[in-house]
């Protein structure tokens, strides 16, 4: 049976750079949004540069608030006041885009993928550093990069210690954001494996925010299409050659549509 995860009700967001010219109509980054999310899928959302993916996401995470609507994460409804965001924050993760960015140039990777046990108080330094190495075997960083730091590692090394990071607080939900766009295509999809890998041993739901449409069709079961901040459609990724779409998405997917 379907259970959403993730609710998302007719939620706007705008960043309030209204002009002179516009000024009696917001230009909204986000633009009245529904879209649930099933446990245990993977879902895509994508769309141009601009169309508020990121926007979207950070209100899902609970790190912006939305104008108008209705969040619910697990149960919790976001937009309440009363909710502990980072209560939240343990069960709801996020990959950034840039792993170059995301890590402490300063810190060593152990460093980096403890941080969260540290800030909630988990374990002591033997224990911390047990679990550590042990979700580090899970992403295939071997024991010694444990005192390694960023400028030390690879492309596809740093992703997966970011992937680690998001980890270590044993999340239900993973939002992943063009987690794999800054790397050549072989360590791509070596991370998009390694991500449904740990999807199905670690019971994820993951969230995918990308432009690139080839990562949709084999990584994604559905997608939502937005543009403009609006949603123009969420489609199902076994079907999507056979069932009928937006114009948008049909002009967005065009050279896979050709395939
Ligand atoms: N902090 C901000 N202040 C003002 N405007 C913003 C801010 N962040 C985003 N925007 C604007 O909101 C709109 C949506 O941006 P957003 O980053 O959500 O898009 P995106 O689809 O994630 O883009 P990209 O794929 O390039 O990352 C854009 O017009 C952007 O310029």
């Amino acid at each position: 049976m379907r259970q959403p995860i993730i609710e998302v009700e007719n939620v706007s967001k705008s960043y309030g750079q209204n002009s002179w010219f516009s000024r009696n109509k917001p230009e909204y980054a986000v633009d009245g949004v529904t879209l649930a999310v099933n446990r245990g899928e993977t879902f895509g959302i994508v769309g141009e540069s601009g169309s508020g993916k990121t926007t979207l996401a950070h209100m899902i995470l609970g790190i912006l608030r939305p104008d108008n609507g209705r969040i619910k994460v697990l149960e919790h409804e976001l937009t309440d006041s009363k909710v502990n965001l980072s209560d939240m924050s343990n069960k709801i993760q996020f990959v950034f885009q840039d792993p170059h960015g995301s890590l402490n140039p300063k810190k060593t990777v152990g460093w980096s993928i403890e941080e969260a046990l540290h800030i909630h108080n988990v374990g002591d330094s033997a224990k911390r550093k047990e679990a550590t190495l042990a979700l580090m075997d899970r992403v295939s960083l071997s024991e010694s990069y444990y005192d390694r730091y960023p400028h030390q590692l690879s492309g596809g090394q740093r992703q997966r210690v970011a992937i680690a990071s998001a980890l270590i607080m044993n999340p239900e939900i993973l939002v992943i954001d063009e987690g794999v766009s800054a790397l050549d295509v072989s360590i791509q999809a070596s991370i998009l494996n390694l991500l449904n890998e740990l999807k199905k041993s670690m019971n994820l739901t993951l969230v995918f925010i990308t432009h690139d449409l080839n990562v949709v069709q084999y990584f994604c079961d559905r997608v939502a299409v937005i543009k403009d901040g609006q949603l123009k459609e969420i489609f199902n990724v076994d079907t999507f050659h056979t069932d009928p779409h937006d114009s948008y998405t049909t002009h967005l997917f065009q050279s896979i549509l050709e395939d």
